[in-house]
């Protein structure tokens, strides 16, 4: 774009602007307001802009080589109001006395006192003007000018996206002026019109993606996976213990989606512990029951290898071969090249793997199923992967993150939901304690005390988010504090995320086999690892981690008959720190976490946390902005399912836009 030299775009492009339609769509993430107003009505320490007569000279006091401060009078209606620049002195010689000025700054109101920010020479056209998201390479200048150009140049390509109807049924500005007023707008009451209005474009045009591929999918190649009953029958009577009734509810919700021709594209929900991988095994056993393979993506490597490991044991009698795929396979050559070979060939039934399964030479000979685990890390874009690989297997996506109902099908609107609502019988509720970081050696007697009774424990070491290096070496500095203080009666070890996946694997393995008593461990623990004699948990620092997170950790344990302990330990600074510790003491349900976890976020936190599973939105919010979300699902899925939809002249732009979209592959992560 004229105006955009290379420089400036390398630095908008690390901003996530790549083409003028997203420049467009960057809007401002605030306005600074410019209208007058009237020293009467302000309040203290409120931006405001004032104009008046300048009363006196100004006078420049500089402070060593950069700092300055320039003083003035102004005259502001009747009343003298003092006027202080920080460190712009460049601005003494454009005050003269007796001339009329109009000031942006920050209000003092004992000492009657505008701290500047900007000198308005003309007070312009617009009360109000956009700040953007700005960075050392771009200036927030520069940007906005580009912005202006942009809009000048390009207005006339931001063609209609809503419907007419849909946008008189609902009040909505047209694109082009919503566009231009969220960038441009005029005063407070222009602003909140275009942002009310962008809310629902981008809720909308979401959600008409989603609904799309939803409808799409349903026509498309669905696979119908013809089980055998029987087998699947003879395999669930083999598992080592009865199902709960919560986990046949849900076998037969997906056993039923697998059977017909229409692709399944289900999410699993079910608090930690509830048995989701066991309700994997059986639909990943189905699909090799019904002649094709199947696939299990988890987030890590140590999850992968668990997993594999189970699935060798539940498939051992029934003919299976299950393989194992991650980025540690295809550091042995000879092993991947076998593998793919198997994978081609069909030789191999079910494959466990991390994102290593999605590189575009793993070619299945014929996949009718894929099981995710947790879901907010393998979105859309995956599924649109395997897409690519000219198969749409069915898509089964397990987490252990509950996000509230409501929310859940608005957010996932293309997904039906399955919920294991009941936990195997026979556990007992993990007794939780928070104490204080002096009351530490009460909590390592007490696990002590359990390691002689022959348990195993958990020690979550401080997260350091900023630093990687800070986070390993307080693992290892907690772990030999341990080491000095348990060995050699016990034996300690250490887990954390810098290891090698081959070095994680040992240790996990070796505490699954009691080789050590205590694991000291960063979150990389966090995920379903399942050692079920492990009962204690004991999480340092539990203020530094979320409730999501919080919950997840916890649920290492409880998971075997035997009673659990998590001890907390943790000095708050934060009222939200201590409503986490509180809410953590007081359930041991991740549903209720989870609807505490967005009641007590504020609403810009849950949007930055990725922990929520919830896609982010540049304008709406989708927990305070809910009604809109649904109105705009409302909307969307009528537009869409309506037969005539491809035909109707209306929704030629939205067509435009959905064409693009596809084409580019859709990502909404
Ligand atoms: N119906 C059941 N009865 C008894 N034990 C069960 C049952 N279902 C699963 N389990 C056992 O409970 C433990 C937890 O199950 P699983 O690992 O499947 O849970 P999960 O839902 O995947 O948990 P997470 O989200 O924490 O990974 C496992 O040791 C599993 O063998």
């Amino acid at each position: 774009m004229k105006g955009v030299g290379p420089k400036n775009a390398v630095a908008l492009s690390k901003l996530g602007i790549n083409t003028v339609g997203e420049l467009l769509q960057t809007y401002p993430f605030r306005y600074d307001d410019f209208a007058v107003r009237k020293l009467s009505e302000i309040t203290d320490q409120e931006k405001v802009t004032l104009k008046g007569t300048v009363a006196s000279e100004a006078v420049l006091t500089r402070f060593g080589r950069k700092k300055s401060r320039l003083n003035f009078r102004l005259l502001v209606d009747h009343d003298v109001v003092m006027v202080t620049f920080f460190n712009q002195p460049y601005l003494a010689p454009k005050i003269e006395t007796g001339q009329e000025m109009v000031i942006y700054g920050k209000w003092d109101s004992k000492r009657q006192r505008l701290a500047g920010m900007k000198m308005l020479f003309n007070a312009g056209t617009n009360d109000i003007a956009g700040v953007y998201r700005s960075s050392k390479e771009i200036k927030q200048a520069t940007i906005k000018k580009i912005v202006v150009t942009a809009y000048e140049l390009y207005k006339d390509l931001l063609i209609d996206i809503i419907p007419l109807e849909t946008r008189t049924k609902f009040r909505l500005l047209p694109r082009q002026k919503m566009v231009h007023d969220m960038h441009f707008p005029v005063n407070q009451t222009s602003a909140r019109l275009a942002r009310r209005s962008a809310t629902f474009d981008e809720f909308f045009r979401f959600q008409v993606k989603l609904q799309f591929i939803r409808k799409t999918e349903h026509k498309e190649q669905g696979i119908r996976l013809a089980y055998n009953n029987a087998k699947l029958r003879s395999f669930i009577a083999a598992l080592p213990f009865e199902l709960t009734d919560a986990q046949k509810k849900v076998i037969n919700e997906i056993c039923s989606d697998m059977h017909h021709d229409v692709h399944m594209n289900r999410l699993l929900q079910g608090d930690v512990g509830s048995g989701k991988t066991v309700v994997a095994a059986v639909a990943l056993y189905a699909a090799v029951t019904a002649g094709f393979q199947a696939a299990l993506m988890v987030p890590t490597e140590i999850l992968a290898q668990q997993h594999a490991e189970k699935l060798d044991r539940l498939f051992a009698k029934f003919d299976v071969t299950v393989a194992l795929l991650t980025s540690a396979t295809a550091s042995r050559v000879k092993t991947r090249r076998e593998l793919l070979k198997h994978l081609n060939d069909g030789q191999i039934n079910v494959v466990v793997g991390t994102h290593a399964l999605i590189q575009d030479d793993v070619v299945f000979k014929r996949l009718g199923l894929v099981v995710t685990d947790e879901q907010h890390r393998f979105g859309v874009n995956q599924r649109q992967k395997f897409k690519q690989k000219g198969t749409l297997p069915d898509v089964l996506a397990m987490t252990a993150t509950p996000i509230p109902r409501t929310l859940a099908i608005t957010m996932y609107g293309e997904m039906d939901i399955s919920t294991i609502t009941e936990l195997p019988a026979g556990r007992q509720p993990i007794e939780t304690v928070w104490l204080r970081e002096k009351q530490l050696q009460e909590a390592l007697l007490f696990l002590t005390r359990q390691l002689e009774l022959g348990a195993q424990a958990y020690v979550i070491s401080p997260l350091i988010e900023e630093s990687e290096m800070m986070d390993l070496k307080n693992a290892e500095e907690v772990f030999s504090r341990l080491a000095k203080q348990l060995e050699p009666r016990y034996h300690v070890g250490l887990l954390h995320g810098r290891m090698k996946a081959t070095e994680k694997n040992d240790v996990m393995s070796a505490f699954k086999a009691k080789k050590f008593d205590v694991l000291v461990a960063t979150t990389v623990i966090e995920v379903g690892v399942d050692v079920p004699n492990a009962t204690v948990m004991l999480i340092l620092d539990a203020d530094r981690f979320g409730l999501a997170q919080l919950h997840q950790l916890r649920g290492r344990v409880g998971r075997g008959s035997k009673q659990s302990y998590c001890f907390l330990i943790a000095d708050p600074k934060s009222e939200y720190g201590v409503s986490r510790m509180k809410v953590m003491t007081e359930t041991n349900n991740g549903f209720i976490i989870a609807q505490k976890d967005l009641e007590l976020r504020g609403q810009g936190d849950l949007l930055g946390n990725k922990q929520a599973g919830v896609p982010d939105f540049q304008v709406g919010d989708p927990v305070a902005d809910l009604r809109v979300l649904q109105v705009a699902q409302t909307e969307a899925a009528e537009i869409i399912n309506d037969p005539a939809f491809m035909q109707k002249s209306e929704n030629k732009g939205l067509l435009t836009y959905l064409k693009q979209e596809l084409a580019q592959g859709i990502s909404f992560d």
